[in-house]
């Protein structure tokens, strides 16, 4: 999938964000308590216990007035702000060719996932990977969402899951990755799989954009009638709110359980 020209001079901008001293990025930071974001927007950074060793920063679509902005580097709020709204157009455009896929009446995911306020952006910076650490730079996971788009600069480290093995999503200029996400493989009874990804750290800094295509927090997730009446297939989940997990998702980052076991995952609502 091609790249708008915008994002690729966010990730750039983004860069040069990620350069200032710590003192700088601290202050773009606004915390969810008070506000309507489903998660604080702005510059974050993975406790020093964590495995993943990223720094990132959360923007949201600037309608909502969600969001805060470094004041360096320059053009960065206008740049992110086309990006994000070239992105949510793409989003839109790869749901109604899901949907036709997906053999889903016309215009049901859009009739469904008609909210655009639980969508976000982050851009991230992955540390170098040191002697001494492990070389996670993300931990591997599923997206929660519907869709993800990544883009990545020159440095490499994002990995996929194929047939038990780790596959690298090598950089390709002006391209962009696409992850199908958990509610996409519930609501497809898992036909449909979300992609299994993680990111490796290299000997540089390396920098990326991951788009997440959202529902709503109160929507209803559960394996559509196409997947499961309608074919005679039972279903492989229980329904769940999509806030919920979410909710369960974050606590796995802030809160990490002792034992891998605890972490949850979309398996949480397998039958
Ligand atoms: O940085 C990347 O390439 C991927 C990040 C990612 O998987 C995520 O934010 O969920
Ligand atoms: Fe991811």
């Amino acid at each position: 999938m091609a790249c708008p020209p915008s994002c690729y001079r966010a990730l750039e901008l983004s860069a040069a964000f990620f350069a200032l001293p710590d003192e700088e990025k601290v202050k773009v930071r606004r915390p969810a308590e008070g506000s309507k974001a489903p998660l604080p927007a702005g510059y974050g950074r993975q406790p020093a216990h964590a495995a993943d060793k990223n720094e990132y920063l959360v923007i949201f679509d600037p309608k909502l007035g969600f969001n805060v902005y470094p004041a360096e580097p320059a053009g960065f709020r206008e740049t992110v702000e086309e990006c994000h709204c070239k992105l949510t157009e793409l989003g839109l455009l790869i749901q109604e060719i899901l949907n036709e896929c997906m053999g889903l009446p016309p215009g049901f995911l859009s009739d469904y996932n008609n909210d655009r306020s639980f969508d976000h952006m982050t851009a991230k910076r992955y540390f170098p990977e040191t002697e001494e650490e492990e070389k996670i730079g993300f931990s591997e996971h599923e997206d929660s969402n519907c869709i993800t788009f990544i883009f990545q600069d020159g440095v490499g480290g994002l990995e996929v899951l194929k047939d038990g093995h780790w596959v690298s999503a090598e950089p390709i200029d002006g391209s962009i990755v696409v992850n199908i996400g958990d509610v996409i493989q519930v609501l497809s009874n898992g036909k449909l799989k979300s992609a299994t990804h993680r990111v490796v750290r290299k000997p540089e800094h390396r920098h990326s954009f991951a788009f997440f295509f959202n529902l709503h927090g109160d929507k209803w997730v559960e394996p559509l009638p196409e997947f499961t009446a309608k074919i005679g297939e039972a279903p492989r989940y229980r329904r769940f709110l999509c806030k919920e997990y979410q909710r369960l998702r974050v606590r796995n980052k802030t809160h990490p359980p002792a034992r891998p076991e605890d972490v949850v995952h979309i398996t949480h609502y397998a039958i």
